[in-house]
């Protein structure tokens, strides 16, 4: 089942000059999808724009087919569409406990989110009362993304999964995303720099290149030709696939 659907996504911060260029795309329940491409190539962008942050600058944004508002976070949040923003946005100086109880606001039972937000991450359990500026990357990241599975996302979009962790920390978030693309049918888009670990992870990838889609395949696909993905972030005889 579709639960995102773009067509003809223009996206960017001058109407005289999109980043996303006229994008059409659509991701099903439960699929976990990779937006990989160079610097620049509009993802954050893309993102940014999902999650209402930035208005479109054209075409329409659906979530199970409710045409979500131009530029308005929180009709998109509402919607199901939630983001865990590159710089995980958490509060700094309150407890991981408190980023915690605020993202289950108006969500039931406070405590049991709280305890299945550790269920997640059972590493932050140790943590709860420290300041979540005090925490380590990974589990700040850990952390966000507890946040936003909190509010019960239909599409949890992250950006920028990997950065500045270990890759201990990493092997410890996928499992995650994967339970729940496959227990709770989230579908899953991250964006994410390090592109073997995100075919390995992804259901399908996007290489995203001048803010068009210039490839587009099963991860497994495109992880056993790597090549196929080198020469596309190149703009060099790449083709859009399955
Ligand atoms: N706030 C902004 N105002 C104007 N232009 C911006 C702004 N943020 C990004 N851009 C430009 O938009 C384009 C797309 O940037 P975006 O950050 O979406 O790319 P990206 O694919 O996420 O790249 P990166 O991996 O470097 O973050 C770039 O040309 C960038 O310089």
């Amino acid at each position: 089942m579709t639960v995102l659907q773009c067509t003809g996504l223009q996206a960017g911060y001058a109407k005289s000059a999109p980043c996303v260029r006229g994008l059409d795309l659509t991701v099903d329940a439960g699929e976990i999808l990779a937006l990989v491409g160079p610097n620049g190539a509009g993802k954050t962008t893309l993102l940014s724009t999902l999650a209402g942050l930035l208005p479109r600058l054209g075409g329409t944004v659906a979530v199970e087919s409710d045409p979500l508002a131009s530029g308005r976070p929180r009709d998109a949040v509402r919607a199901g569409l939630v983001l865990v923003p590159d710089d995980r946005a958490l509060f700094r100086r309150l407890s991981t406990e408190q980023n915690l109880r605020l993202a289950i606001r108006g969500r039931g039972n406070r405590r049991a989110g709280v305890d299945r937000a550790l269920q997640y991450f059972p590493a932050l359990e140790s943590r709860l009362r420290v300041a979540a500026g005090q925490l380590s990357g990974g589990e700040q990241q850990m952390l966000a993304i507890a946040r936003a599975l909190l509010q019960q996302p239909k599409i949890l979009l992250i950006d920028e999964l990997s950065m500045g962790l270990a890759p201990v920390v990493v092997e410890s978030i996928l499992p995650v995303l994967r339970q729940v693309a496959e227990t709770d049918r989230t579908a899953v888009v991250l964006v994410e720099q390090h592109v073997r670990l995100a075919l390995e992870i992804a259901d399908r990838a996007i290489v995203l290149v001048h803010g068009e889609i210039a490839l587009t395949d099963t991860g497994a696909a495109l992880a056993a030709d790597i090549g196929r993905v080198e020469r596309a972030y190149l703009g060099v005889g790449a083709s859009a696939g399955a």
